[in-house]
């Protein structure tokens, strides 16, 4: 495969960097022997060749003719100016994004294609240095706890005075296990002079290698860190394929319209682009996947005709149960079921109706619940605890006309948190009313909800719930799982509709959304709709109507 230019341009780096190297290294031979002949006769001792010696070994170290030329070559080239740097035949990368104007991953990364090649050689060296911690600064600045325990006293020491000491906490462990002292009889006695130790010497200047370094890091004197550094080298292929010439035009990216229309085009090296390499991937702010599913069910019932009602979190017990019909010590009211508040809301004018509708069924044909009905009980507000304390709200506000009207809102209840159950929620309620809606077109709105969402099956098992007659639960079949149990819904009962002076039948429902949500979304944990989970939302596909 041809090479592309970026590789081609740091090839044409490498070349005359290693040129200069290899340069630098032979100007340096005669120098080099001068210093071997010196160093033979300084070992026999003739001492004054000494300051010589390290002046011409200083020499080595500076960038000498060669090297000066060439980076002299590459200032004017780049127009920055570039520090002498030494191993010119492997330089380092973050050198050679400075001269080729790029990031250090970028030159790694055409050295890495380089390499493929047998071009170039990426060379990765890691070296550990260890830097002091807090601690270790201030024993390095006035000794281990041991050392200035150990001269705080002279021969010895009543045990209860050293204990005294700010260091005693620390520095007696120490002073023993170090065993620089005996305690005998209460009394601490000096049986070594304590000579400076390897995690002494090493707090003064830690360095990989030095033997008290593991001491050292033990007692959290000091840390240890990793440099990471990346060298490239051109190998002999390298170097020739330079040497043969290399086309280095730059290439057009993109080409303006005038350049299109002059032709000018047919003139220019054209980049090329691999299509196989993967970009980088961006992530552009994004609607939550739960949100997109809700967004589609609010789209599907509204082309279903539906209207959206909107209505409070904090509901009355009166709202949430009473005018449900659900009597004043369903368990489903207890403490252990319901988040009570500590706050009450008046209850509406005609709130007797309710009233008498539980003690013996008021106007209607029902017996009612028996028994005394409390105002108190009904007052009392709690977080909703299913969508259909709206439904029968907004069933008071319009009581004589057709309507079909959904929700879609967050409901509360104490459960125990598990895969399956959160105590918050959404469920998807709806209402139908009209002249002579049935339980027929019950069962035909809810199929056709769940066909829509892409549920073909759909069954209906017998259920109760107090506010309906019938009463059925919608079950939807789902591969691998059967059927599952999506909610429920019924047709509202004389008890409910009767006091609002409902004139027609009313279809009525309260189906589970995260349930729905964890099925489209094969989701195993219900909470992973309610965390921040910012690199799930980043990889979950963005989410697509099956129609
Ligand atoms: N409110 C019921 C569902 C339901 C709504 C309307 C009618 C019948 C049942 C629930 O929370 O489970």
């Amino acid at each position: 495969m041809e090479l592309t230019y970026n590789e081609k341009r740091l090839l044409a780096v490498l070349k005359p960097l290693k040129d200069a190297e290899n340069a630098r290294k032979k100007a340096l031979e005669p120098i080099s022997e001068t210093v071997a002949v010196i160093r033979e006769n300084d070992s026999l001792g003739i001492n004054p060749l000494r300051d010589i010696l390290s002046m011409l070994e200083e020499t080595k170290n500076i960038a000498i003719t060669p090297v000066k030329k060439a980076l002299a070559l590459l200032e004017e080239a780049t127009g920055d100016a570039i520090e002498p740097l030494f191993d010119l035949d492997r330089p380092d990368v973050k050198y050679l994004a400075k001269i080729m104007d790029t990031t250090e991953e970028a030159v790694v990364q055409y050295a890495g294609l380089l390499q493929t090649r047998g071009l170039a050689d990426l060379i990765k060296k890691t070296t550990k240095h260890y830097i002091l911690t807090e601690e270790g600064k201030k024993c390095a600045k006035e000794g281990l706890p041991e050392r200035i325990l150990f001269e705080s006293f002279e021969k010895n020491i009543p045990i209860k005075e050293l204990q005294a000491h700010p260091q005693a906490k620390l520095g007696i462990g120490w002073l023993r296990k170090k065993g620089w002292i005996t305690i005998k009889d209460g009394i601490v006695e000096k049986i070594s002079d304590a000579p400076l130790g390897e995690d002494e010497i090493a707090l003064k200047k830690p360095s990989a290698g030095s033997p008290g370094i593991d001491e050292l890091l033990k007692r959290k004197l000091i840390e240890e860190r990793e440099d990471t550094e990346f060298r490239i080298a051109i190998t002999t292929e390298g170097e020739m394929l330079v040497s043969t010439g290399l086309d280095l035009r730059i290439e057009a990216g993109t080409l303006t319209s005038e350049q299109i229309r002059t032709s000018e085009w047919t003139s220019l090296k054209l980049r090329k682009y691999n299509v196989n390499t993967p970009p980088k991937r961006i992530f552009a702010g994004k609607k939550h996947p739960y949100q997109s599913l809700i967004d589609e069910m609010r789209e599907i019932l509204i082309s279903m005709g539906f209207t959206e009602m909107y209505g409070g979190i904090v509901q009355s017990s009166f709202w949430n149960f009473d005018a449900l019909f659900q009597p004043q010590d369903h368990p489903a009211r207890e403490m252990q079921d319901t988040f009570f508040l500590d706050k009450t809301e008046e209850l509406p004018d005609n709130y007797e109706a309710i009233r008498d509708i539980h003690e013996f069924g008021g106007d209607t044909s029902s017996t009612g619940w028996g028994g005394e009905w409390k105002k108190e009980k009904a007052e009392q507000c709690v977080l909703r605890t299913h969508t259909t304390s709206l439904s029968i709200q907004y069933l008071k506000d319009h009581p004589d006309e057709a309507l079909k009207v959904f929700c879609i809102g967050r409901v509360y209840r104490r459960e125990a948190i598990d895969p399956t159950h959160t105590p918050e929620f959404e469920q998807l309620e709806g209402i139908v009313m009209d002249t002579d809606v049935s339980f027929r077109h019950l069962m035909g709105f809810l199929k056709e909800f769940y066909h829509r969402m892409g549920f073909e099956n759909v069954r209906f098992r017998p259920a109760y719930f107090p506010y309906t007659e019938p009463s059925v639960e919608p079950e939807v079949y789902v591969d691998g799982l059967g059927w599952v149990e999506l909610g429920g819904a019924g047709i509202f009962r004389e008890e409910v509709t009767a006091p609002w002076g409902v004139k027609y039948p009313v279809l009525a429902w309260g189906l589970g959304v995260s349930r729905v949500a964890m099925l489209k979304m094969g989701l195993k944990d219900l909470r992973q709709l309610y965390k921040s989970d910012v690199d799930w939302v980043r990889n979950y596909p963005v989410y697509r109507r099956e129609d």
